[in-house]
């Protein structure tokens, strides 16, 4: 039968087995090992031991034993002052570690002078026992007479023999009732002696804080805002990690202070100069900022090192605590509307510096160039420049703005030229400025000496768009770039090299600087260098100069973003105290508002300006000289041909000529065009006669130029 049967379906799979559940056997989880007592016992101490509150109370216990160890050591150290020459010595070593060698031999001086007197009261010492005793013996005998005396007076008074000893008498019962009260007194003073004597070396201790740092209490510890004084600075000193400077000052004990001139109140801080030890540099203070400013629980942007003119000194400058936070008041040109400025001997109110004093820089013939990150008020600062030195009737401006964003929109009106925007052709149009500028300090060059010029300052923001922009013009010079043949580079190049004596001056705001974006020459260029907050120490170099920077000037350790406004200038046009390299201003903030006000009050100051939006790039062109010039040798030329010539000559100037303008033109000149053989033709005899005829003024008038 099986043979017979056909299965109607596919052999169907073989069963699968259902899995059924999975049985894991779970090991007994083995017991956990009892931990030892002994490792209990240790965690549980050790707990105890670290808890905050038991720490607490070891701080306090080791505190106040500290305080009565210090006060111990201070007031023994005072007694062996007082009585030894100790402290002479330690001044005369101070003294010698400072390589100050006059002020040791005073010290010198003094020690033996000290020792000469001791000397002189040993000796005295020596005879004194016999003349104490001798002078006891009589004054004995004296006093006892006296008494004596005394009682016969009495006894004659009284009638009665007994009262001569009654005055001696009296005194002995005196002495003998001090007896009685010092043998009842002494018992419990020999208690509490002890006792108050240490009190009292704990409160000489605590005064002085003499425990360690670790167990003081934390207001103590972190110090946060505390004043300076002489004392802070020298131990912020000592523990700068300059062997040499710890050595020295450990050498000196607590003259160290001699290191240090008067600590001045300055501004918002205080300010004191650091005479450094021989074998101290002024270099490696300087180069520890950070860790003086945390020695003098400031942070690092509170505390400015610069170098004086004394040697081997340092000036610290410590804001008070949180100060250099807070915003200045507003600007002189905006509080004042009666303010004009004077370019030649004024000084543009820029802010304040450190100390506080008004921050003022002269504009007269110096290049200028400010650098710093992006957003920290570059802009607004070089601005305010510009706002002060247009209340100068007599100043010009040309002004290129390669961000374009309306900052100095205001100045529309004012400026002769105010080009605004990002994009190359921009850039090519401030190229186009400068060179004009360029042209106008040759020509004022070459004018008879004693010749004046108005100021003509050629600014241009975001300075870093034209260095870095790779257009070429036609004759393949690039407009960017810092090569012999590029045009905005050798521009402002020429203006640094010989702008200044004619005033003609350029100003330049700059982004970020590198090599690319700020060439070294340009850089080197400008007689006014001013930096905001910047990234690095080589950046710095570049925006200031290797010498503000040896000197002590660093924008890069500014705050960006807190420190916006912040400049550090390096100029002979700003008061900067002697020996400094640089000044750190804090510039008033003008916003768009108050600069649009000021700008107005220029601008009632002048006749009206009109300022350009583009470059006029035609040339200056005489059209009647032209026409001659295309009508050749012929006696007559067709109207229409000389039309064509005259856009062959000049595509800007002609292009757009209709007969009408020809025909205007000419009739002007009283050359008009006339017909010949039906034709309107040109007469060449009548065009140079009009030409010969012209008066010498006209010449100028009959020019064209095209504004776009
Ligand atoms: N003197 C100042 N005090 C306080 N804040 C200021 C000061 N100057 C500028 N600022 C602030 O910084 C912002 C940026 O200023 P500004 O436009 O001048 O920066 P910038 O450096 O030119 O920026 P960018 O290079 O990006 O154009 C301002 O909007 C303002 O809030």
């Amino acid at each position: 039968m099986d043979g017979n049967v056909v299965p109607l379906h596919k052999t169907p799979p073989a069963p699968v087995s259902e899995p059924g559940p999975t049985l894991t056997v779970v090991p007994e989880p083995s017991p956990t090992p009892a931990v030892p007592l002994w490792v209990r016992s240790g965690r549980a101490i050790q707990r105890a031991v670290t808890h905050e509150r038991t720490r607490e109370v070891g701080r306090l216990a080791v505190r106040h034993s500290m305080y009565v160890v210090g006060g111990t050591r201070i007031v023994t150290r005072r007694a062996w002052d007082g009585r030894t020459g100790a402290r002479y010595e330690r001044l005369l070593r101070a003294a010698e570690a400072q390589g100050n060698y006059e002020v040791a031999a005073e010290w010198e001086e003094r020690l033996q002078r000290f020792r000469e007197a001791r000397h002189r009261r040993r000796m005295d010492l020596l005879k004194s026992p016999v003349d104490v005793a001798k002078g006891l013996a009589v004054g004995t005998g004296a006093g006892i007479g006296a008494l004596v005396g005394l009682g016969v007076v009495l006894a004659i008074a009284n009638e009665d023999v007994t009262d001569v000893l009654t005055p001696l008498m009296a005194v002995v019962e005196f002495i003998r009732l001090l007896i009685t009260i010092v043998s009842v007194v002494w018992g419990p003073a020999l208690r509490v002696g002890p006792l108050l004597a240490l009190l009292a070396l704990w409160s000489v201790g605590r005064h002085s804080q003499a425990a360690p740092n670790w167990a003081l209490p934390a207001n103590v510890q972190s110090g946060e805002g505390e004043p300076i004084t002489p004392s802070i600075v020298v131990k912020a000193l000592r523990d700068l990690g300059v062997p040499a400077l710890r050595n020295a000052i450990k050498e000196m004990g607590d003259a160290g202070a001699a290191m240090l001139g008067p600590i001045r109140i300055a501004g918002c801080g205080v300010e004191v100069d650091v005479t450094l030890p021989s074998g101290v540099s002024t270099v490696e203070v300087q180069q520890r900022r950070r860790k003086l400013a945390e020695n003098l629980t400031r942070h690092e942007h509170e505390v400015f090192i610069t170098i004086p003119e004394a040697a081997r000194t340092v000036r610290l400058w410590v804001a008070d605590s949180g100060a250099l936070d807070e915003p200045i008041g507003p600007s002189p040109l905006v509080t004042d509307e009666t303010m004009t400025a004077d370019y030649a001997k004024g000084r543009a109110p820029w802010g304040q510096d450190l100390r506080g004093d008004a921050a003022a820089l002269s504009l007269y013939q110096r290049h200028l160039l400010i650098t710093g990150l992006s957003n920290q008020g570059k802009t607004v600062a070089l601005r305010s420049l510009a706002l002060w030195l247009a209340l100068d009737r007599s100043v010009q401006f040309l002004m290129g703005d390669l961000k374009g964003v309306g900052d100095w929109a205001m100045f529309d009106g004012l400026a002769s030229t105010l080009i605004q925007g990002p994009t190359d052709e921009h850039v090519i149009e401030v190229t186009e400025m400068v060179e004009g500028a360029v042209e106008e300090m040759n020509r004022r060059i070459q004018a008879p000496p004693g010749t004046t010029y108005p100021p003509l300052i050629v600014l241009v923001d975001e300075a870093q768009v034209a260095f870095m922009c790779p257009a070429k013009d036609d004759q393949k010079r690039p407009y960017g770039g810092s090569k012999a043949n590029s045009r905005y580079f050798m521009a402002v190049r020429k203006i640094h090299n010989q702008g200044r004596a004619v005033n003609v001056l350029m100003w330049q705001g700059t982004q970020d600087p590198t090599n690319e974006n700020l060439p070294k020459l340009v850089r080197e260029g400008a007689h006014t260098r001013a930096s905001l907050a910047l990234g690095t120490e080589s950046q710095a170099r570049m925006a200031l100069g290797d010498k503000a920077v040896d000197g002590g000037a660093a924008p890069n350790l500014l705050r960006p973003g807190l420190d916006r406004g912040t400049l550090v200038v390096a100029s002979d046009g700003i008061t900067i105290p002697a020996g400094q390299s640089s000044i750190t201003v804090r510039t008033h903030y003008i916003d768009d508002d108050a600069a649009k006000a000021i700008t107005e009050r220029a601008k009632a100051l002048r006749d009206g300006v009109t300022t350009l939006h583009a470059i006029d790039r035609s040339e200056q062109r005489d059209p009647l000289t032209d026409i001659l010039s295309v009508l050749g040798d012929a006696p007559r030329v067709l109207t229409q041909t000389v039309l064509q010539r005259l856009a062959a000559l000049s595509q800007d100037a002609y292009g757009s000529w209709s007969f009408g303008d020809l025909k205007r033109v000419l009739e002007n000149a009283g050359a008009d065009p006339y017909k010949s053989d039906g034709r309107m033709v040109v007469g060449r005899d009548r065009v140079a006669r009009a030409l010969a005829n012209r008066p010498d003024d006209e010449d100028s008038d009959a020019s064209i130029s095209h504004v776009d």
